[in-house]
């Protein structure tokens, strides 16, 4: 990323987390004097391997963001957390964009956090900060004005599950596990998926798939609520992509700024006050009402006239 494409995301970060949330209005600093999240991103950049690559499709406006390190089942090397950072900076400036499909390579999703890098940070305070992170970037994520998709085929585990949980709607495969191994590992959650999943699933759910760390196929995530839609296809990565994107169809018909303001309301009512989320969407109708989108709607009613 150039250095100012670079300085856009950082202005983007700060604006997204003051204007949404009014969250860290103070930046933490380490004893060195450099902000935390500089701290990290140096650990981090030890670690490498692996890739986070996006394509963006501008003839039907779906990005295509893949976790691909197939030779360690998707896991997160410290590399790609910072690149899942550039990578969702890019698509929150992508203004002819309407959805992201977030999915794995080479017909897995995501085994969570690459177990060596934890093996080397494994200390509190830099868990501590990794999570921190994560949980940023995720939360940019879910706030996109684009509406998104996990697509889970084969396994999702650990913080591959947590990654489901930053998205709008889950697909899954007939053949999809997803399954928080946390407690397995000693751990909880910490990107800020037992917190979305209570939001998703209720707190009951939650309690039985963190604690029982439940392999949850399709068919129970269907019941829970955590899946929206399983797809039967056995041909292949391109056509169980293709059918997500048919999935997808309905929602994503229209003019991109609508879709996006869409997300945008949706964002709010979710997260925000009611009194502060009927701000923004007044703020937000204000973008659509007497634009194109809505004057050629108009135009189409001609009896009102
Ligand atoms: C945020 C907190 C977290 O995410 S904690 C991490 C949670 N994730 C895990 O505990 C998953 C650990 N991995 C496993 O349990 C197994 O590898 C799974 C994914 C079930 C696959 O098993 P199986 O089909 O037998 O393949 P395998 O074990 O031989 O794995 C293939 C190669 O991939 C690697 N791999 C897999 N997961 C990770 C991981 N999270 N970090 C680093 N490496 C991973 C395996 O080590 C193996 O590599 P190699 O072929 O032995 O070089």
């Amino acid at each position: 990323m150039s250095v100012c494409g670079a300085a856009r995301c950082r202005w983007i970060q700060t604006r997204s987390a003051v204007s949404l949330l009014q969250q860290n209005r103070t930046v933490r600093r380490h004893s060195t004097g450099a902000p935390e999240s500089n701290v990290i991103r140096e650990k981090l950049q030890a670690f490498p391997g692996g890739s986070i690559d996006l394509q963006k499709r501008q003839e039907s406006g779906i990005a295509v963001l893949t976790v691909n390190n197939p030779a360690r089942m998707n896991a997160f090397s410290g590399c790609m957390m910072l690149e899942l950072e550039q990578r969702v900076c890019e698509l929150e400036t992508w203004t002819e964009g309407k959805a992201v499909v977030v999915k794995g390579a080479a017909g897995n999703f995501c085994s969570g956090s690459d177990l060596n890098a934890v093996r080397a940070i494994a200390n509190p305070q830099d868990g501590m900060r990794m999570c921190e992170f994560m949980q940023n970037t995720l939360t940019r994520l879910l706030r996109l004005p684009l509406i998104s998709m996990a697509l889970v085929e084969g396994r999702a585990l650990g913080g591959g599950a947590e990654l489901t949980t930053a998205c709008d709607f889950r697909l899954m495969t007939s053949d999809g596990v997803i399954q928080f191994v946390h407690k397995h590992m000693g751990l909880v959650p910490g990107w800020g998926g037992a917190a979305r999943l209570v939001g998703i699933v209720g707190s009951q759910n939650a309690l039985k798939l963190l604690s029982g760390a439940v392999k949850l196929d399709p068919d129970c995530g269907r019941q829970m609520g955590l899946v929206d839609e399983v797809l039967h296809c056995s041909s292949g990565e391109a056509e169980t992509l293709a059918h997500a994107e048919q999935w997808l169809g309905p929602f994503i018909k229209g003019p991109a700024p609508v879709i996006q303001a869409i997300k945008k309301v949706v964002v709010s009512g979710r997260e925000l006050p009611l009194e502060q989320a009927l701000k923004t969407e007044r703020n937000v109708f204000g973008t659509v009402w007497g634009g194109p989108a809505n004057l050629q709607a108009l135009a189409l009613k001609p009896k009102h006239k």
